[in-house]
């Protein structure tokens, strides 16, 4: 990030959370100057007593929020830095809504899942793991499956150890290494492919009426699953903002549609598929019910506080079936 950029947020009065509505779980960044979006990321960790509990260096964390916002790419139309500060954002919302979330993770899961929100999608292209594989571009034969999510996580790796921007360099080498394998397990969870292999046993635990959260692999599900949830946030938020972000994931996913068609001279799946635009109103049902409302529920019956989640979910299902039966 240019010298006087990191100067800039280093010396900049950071604006409170109230002002910044960080803790709504109808927060929106659209409008929000990139500055300030630098500067909300940094008061998502000092609020959090980031900074403090893990001795970060104030200059080094600036470099570093700058360095991730710069690591998105501003000509992919959703999954750019505004996701990325969304999805941290949802996060800090479900931490800060309740401090059940905030007994059962201790401060180390916490900062991973900060981090790993923030990275989750570093230097994505706009286009989904399967197109990838498919052109056999360098990424899929370094990763195999997961391709994406595993180079998101390198890029984020990478800039953590970068000079300037070492975040972790307080940590003792057995929390830098802990925290770094809860980084990874917490990026390549927002694989939707993963997040639908693990979900089962998430909705079980849900079921149960008391769960301890004591064992590390009942947390690292949770965790797994948190950051789905953060992930597609964007599906819980009041109309306006859902529908202007469902026109960025329409626009990213018909550009892959027509790629795959020219390129490869296949028929794309049909969220990618132009021809059915007609029908975008009842894929969008399709997708709340098949992906998303489950999730929300669970995550509403285990911790109350974020049931604004569920609700805001239900309610684009309802506005979408009432656009679908009348198209
Ligand atoms: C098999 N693979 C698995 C992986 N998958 C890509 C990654 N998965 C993702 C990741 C995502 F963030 C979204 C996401 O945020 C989506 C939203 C949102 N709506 C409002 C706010 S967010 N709607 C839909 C479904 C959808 C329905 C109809 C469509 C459409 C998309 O595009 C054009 O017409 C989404 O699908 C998604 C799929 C592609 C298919
Ligand atoms: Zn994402």
């Amino acid at each position: 990030a240019a010298e006087q950029e990191i100067q800039a947020l280093q010396e900049a009065a950071i604006p409170t959370v109230e002002s910044l509505k960080l803790r709504d779980f109808h927060f929106s960044d659209f409008g929000l100057p990139d500055d300030l979006t630098s500067q909300a990321t940094v008061r998502m960790f000092l609020d959090l007593n980031l900074v403090q509990d893990f001795n970060i260096n104030y200059t080094s964390l600036c470099q570093w929020v700058l360095t991730v916002r710069r690591g998105y790419r501003n000509n992919v139309p959703y999954h750019n830095w505004n996701h990325a500060l969304s999805t941290a954002q949802s996060m800090f919302a479900m931490l800060m809504a309740t401090d059940q979330l905030q007994t059962i993770f201790s401060r180390l899961e916490i900062l991973a899942l900060m981090i790993a929100t923030l990275s989750h999608d570093l230097d994505h292209r706009g286009v989904s793991n399967s197109y990838i594989e498919r052109s056999q571009q360098p990424l899929a034969q370094l990763y195999g499956h997961s391709s994406l999510e595993n180079h998101h996580y390198n890029l984020c790796l990478f800039i953590l150890n970068n000079t300037g921007s070492k975040i972790l360099s307080g940590l003792s080498a057995e929390d830098h290494r802990a925290v770094l394998h809860m980084i990874k397990r917490a990026i390549l969870a927002t694989d939707l492919t993963v997040y639908m292999e693990r979900r089962k046993e998430f909705f079980s635990l849900a079921k149960k009426s008391r769960v301890s959260w004591k064992s590390e692999k009942q947390r690292d599900l949770l965790r797994s699953m948190l950051m789905t949830a953060s992930d597609l946030s964007a599906i819980t938020k009041p109309w306006p903002e859902q529908k202007r972000i469902a026109n960025l994931v329409t626009m990213e996913f018909f550009a892959q549609g027509d790629k795959e068609k020219k390129e490869f001279k296949i028929k794309p799946i049909d969220i990618m598929n132009r021809e059915n635009s007609t029908r975008l109103p009842y894929m969008q049902v399709e997708y709340i019910d098949d992906i998303c409302y489950p999730l929300y529920k669970a995550v509403s019956r285990l911790f109350d506080a974020c049931s604004p989640l569920l609700s805001g979910c239900k309610k684009n299902r309802q506005n979408w079936m009432h656009f679908a039966q009348t198209a």
